[in-house]
């Protein structure tokens, strides 16, 4: 029992020594210092821990108590009082189509020149004859005034025995100023009787320049030191209320306008009692476009004409068409006419058109003169009209 005690002992020393020496070498084996060493470090190193490396500084703020530093714009100097628009003062009517006669010769000139050119050579065969009906035809004048423009030519060439190309122009020049009627009334009748405003009614369907041209017609009569009122019964086309005022602060002209979408008539009728009242000279009405076509509104257009009646005659009713329509043009005048006695037609646009036959044609369809033409988007570019001045222009 006492040697098998005995050898356990020696065995247990045995491996106590071996595992010893075992840990020696793997603290080695690691490159670890003996545990003395290790000791020593350790102490060190929870005495003097390193040195933190600089951080943000905790100054106890939340992050909402920061305030966001805004620049500060200078005081704003006290806005001076706006300044009361420039009345302007518009350019006299005389003269205008002479002024706008360059646009009318660029957009024409093929009519001029084609006549010109078929005339000037002489004796015109047939062909020629026809020819020049084509180039008539074309710039819409209209059958029956070419054809009687046609016969006179063709007679007073013969008669004559023109062969003189000047000449020949000039007998071109007078027929032509013949088919156009040098002798109608192109006057505006903006007069009225027993010390009431003259009226004016302007028509036509949408987009024709109606408004423009109330704006504009506004500016002739005060360039001819007339007073004038604007009537906005245009009340189906929100803007064109302030369009027209637009027009008429510009010259010193008030506006008198009604809600939106409200009676026309009672607008018209508002603004020529305002007229009288005022003792102003002329009262413009301008009216919302309106289709041909469509029976309703040509009768409500008829109303506005007679509610206004009931204050004062209505001295003028001016038909406005779009030179760029062409025939269509001619229907338009001819429904009007019926609804509301159309004394007196406004061509705009004519700067756009290589037709300006249709002054020809449309004064014959509707039995009243073209008395303004339209021949840009300038606030004077509208001028009166006359006949001799129309030609030389086509012929320039
Ligand atoms: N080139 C040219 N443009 C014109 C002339 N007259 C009017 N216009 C233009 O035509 C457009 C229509 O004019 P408006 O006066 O608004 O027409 P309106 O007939 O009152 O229009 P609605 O109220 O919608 O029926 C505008 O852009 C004008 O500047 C003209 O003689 N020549």
């Amino acid at each position: 029992m006492t040697t098998e005690l005995l050898i356990a002992l020696l065995i247990g020393v045995v491996v106590l020594a071996g595992a010893g020496i075992g840990l020696l070498v793997s603290r080695k084996s690691r490159g670890l210092p003996p545990p003395d060493e290790l000791d020593a470090i350790t102490e060190r190193t929870i005495e003097h821990p390193e040195e933190p490396e600089p951080g943000p500084v905790d100054d106890g703020l939340l992050e909402d108590d920061f305030v966001e530093i805004v620049e500060v714009p200078a005081e704003p100097e006290t806005p001076a009082a706006p300044a009361a628009p420039a009345i302007e003062r518009p350019e006299a009517p005389q003269g205008r189509l002479v002024r706008l006669r360059a646009r009318l010769a660029r957009s024409q000139s093929s009519l001029g020149r084609g006549l010109l050119s078929l005339l000037g050579g002489g004796d015109l065969t047939e062909d020629d004859w026809e020819e020049l009906e084509d180039t008539l035809l074309a710039a819409d004048v209209g059958v029956e005034p070419t054809r009687e423009l046609v016969d006179n030519l063709r007679n007073r060439l013969r008669v004559e025995g023109v062969s003189d190309p000047a000449r020949a122009r000039e007998i071109l020049r007078e027929e032509l100023i013949g088919v156009v009627g040098p002798s109608l009334d192109r006057s505006l009748k903006s007069t009225g009787d027993d010390g009431k405003p003259g009226v004016v009614l302007v028509v036509g369907v949408n987009g024709t320049g109606k408004t423009t041209t109330v704006g504009r017609l506004a500016r002739v009569l005060v360039a001819e030191d007339k007073t004038v009122l604007l009537g906005a019964a245009d009340t189906f086309r929100a803007a064109a209320a302030d369009q027209l005022q637009t027009w008429g602060e510009r010259v010193g002209v008030p506006t008198v306008r009604g809600p939106e979408g409200g009676d026309p008539a009672s607008v018209g009728f508002d603004a020529v009692k305002q007229g009288i009242a005022d003792g102003t000279d002329v009262v413009l009405v301008d009216t919302a476009g309106r289709l041909h076509t469509k029976a309703g509104l040509m009768d409500e257009l008829g109303k506005v004409k007679r509610v206004i009646e009931k204050q004062a005659p209505v001295t003028e009713v001016l038909l406005v068409i779009d030179a760029t329509t062409g025939q269509n043009g001619l229907t338009q005048a001819r429904v009007f006419s019926e609804v509301v006695d159309v004394t007196g037609i406004v061509l705009t646009k004519l700067d756009g058109t290589a037709k300006g036959g249709i002054v020809i044609a449309v004064q014959r369809a509707l039995g009243a003169p073209v008395k303004f033409v339209g021949l840009g988007e300038g606030a004077d570019d509208l001028a009166p009209f006359d006949a001799e001045e129309f030609v030389d222009a086509l012929l320039a």
